[in-house]
């Protein structure tokens, strides 16, 4: 029997404000002599939303700003009522889903750990057990007497977590709320949800903007677009759709707003990504050796040009950089139209989306006096790849010689 049921859920919420005190006043009239109201319109923030969810599965829910994945995990949370559906959990919920969320701001630390407990039906005898563990993930010991209403967010968030993954709920749901604690604190985190996912194989629901986590953790991805399931499958086939999504929209920024800096001095006229044939391609094969072939408009004397081509994946995490080589450096350019090109050797990206960037700057230490990115979507397709490769993550695939010593 599924641990989670989640039938027809549709969460309606009023949208905006009545626009007027007139308005509010002729409602209130309206209103004592029986005529109709002028209701404030409805949207729909969950619009029949159906799925089932088994123990031990690890549920990524992923979606663009507004989805409606806040609104979703509220619902399994039991924070909000729907609209119309049914939600049904069997088995108790530590949820992480606002900063503060389960924390009462009044009470110190240490009391909200036992509060939280007592809310989860655990004996005292075994919070008291968990005490030293929970202030120690934390990082919070100088504090865990203090009133949380004087904790800064990610000190809260701290305390938050901990309680939440110490209590041995059945279903841990996480929000983006991790995002506020500091880099170090995320990746313990991380850590402890991939411990409790793959050693104790609890429920886990995450909502989360970082998809390359969702990929890592979940063995199952829910995509919400406009407060319905658009897909419901395995990660991998849910974030390449979001991926593609993201793709799109950020093309569309592009050819709206270029990401392009320029200056009077240098303009790019073409950039164009060609296969190891020559073809201009968006698709090349893993391990081969593409080409960028670029042109730019030198306005002014540079005295020291270098062209630097950058690779960084569609949700603009840069992965690498390598500046021009050849003659061209410490060579002035004068005004003029030049071509050049760019051979990647041996490119060993993993399969996947990659974009290009290109800049140029004046040598060392100075500002670019052009810079654009996403200038150019390419993909590496994963035919050619071997099967000591295939079990490579990451964006680089590593050469790796294993031996016994
Ligand atoms: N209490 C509320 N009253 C009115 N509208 C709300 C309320 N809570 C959420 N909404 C609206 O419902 C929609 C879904 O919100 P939700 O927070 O679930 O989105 P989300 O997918 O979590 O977005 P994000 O990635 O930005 O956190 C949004 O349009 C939001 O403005």
């Amino acid at each position: 029997m599924a641990i989670i049921e989640v039938n027809h859920l549709t969460k309606e919420y009023q949208l905006g404000h009545l626009t007027s005190l007139k308005e509010t006043a002729l409602n209130a009239l309206r209103r004592v002599t029986f005529q109709p109201v002028h209701e404030r319109e409805l949207f729909k923030a969950l619009d029949d939303v159906n799925f089932h969810i088994d123990e031990g599965e690890v549920v990524g829910i992923i979606g663009h700003n507004g989805a409606g994945k806040s609104t979703l995990l509220k619902h399994l949370a039991n924070i909000s009522t729907p609209t119309k559906g049914k939600v049904i959990v069997r088995g108790s919920v530590a949820p992480l889903i606002e900063v503060g969320a389960g924390v009462n701001p009044e009470l110190t630390g240490r009391e909200n750990i036992y509060l939280n407990g007592a809310i989860l039906g655990i004996p005292k005898k075994v919070i008291q057990q968990k005490l030293d563990e929970i202030i120690d993930f934390s990082e919070l010991e100088q504090f865990i007497d203090t009133p949380v209403k004087r904790y800064s967010s990610g000190m809260t968030v701290k305390l938050g977590f901990s309680i939440a993954t110490s209590m041995e709920a059945d279903i841990l749901i996480v929000d983006e709320v991790l995002a506020v604690g500091d880099l170090a604190f995320q990746r313990k985190c991380f850590d402890r949800m991939e411990y409790m996912i793959k050693r104790q194989g609890k429920t886990v629901l995450i909502v989360s903007h970082n998809i390359r986590q969702i990929e890592r953790l979940c063995n199952r991805v829910l995509l919400l677009n406009n407060g319905k399931i658009s897909i419901d499958s395995d990660s991998k086939t849910a974030c390449d759709e979001f991926y593609r999504q993201n793709d799109n929209r950020i093309l569309e920024n592009i050819t709206n707003s270029s990401r392009a800096q320029k200056t009077d001095e240098i303009d790019l006229l073409e950039f164009k990504f060609y296969n190891e044939k020559g073809e201009e391609t968006e698709k090349i094969e893993y391990l081969s050796s593409p080409s960028i072939n670029f042109k730019v408009a030198v306005h002014k004397k540079i005295e020291l040009p270098v062209f630097i081509i950058g690779i960084h994946t569609t949700d603009l995490l840069y992965i690498a950089t390598q500046k021009s080589d050849i003659e061209i450096k410490n060579q002035p350019l004068l005004p003029g139209i030049y071509q050049y090109r760019c051979q990647l050797l041996n490119l060993q990206l993993l399969p996947g989306p990659y974009c290009l960037r290109f800049s140029v700057d004046r040598g060392q230490f100075t500002t670019n006096i052009y810079y654009g990115e996403n200038l150019l979507r390419f993909n590496v397709l994963s035919k050619e790849i071997s099967n000591s490769d295939s079990s490579a993550e990451g964006f680089f695939s590593i050469n790796t010689k294993w031996e016994q010593i």
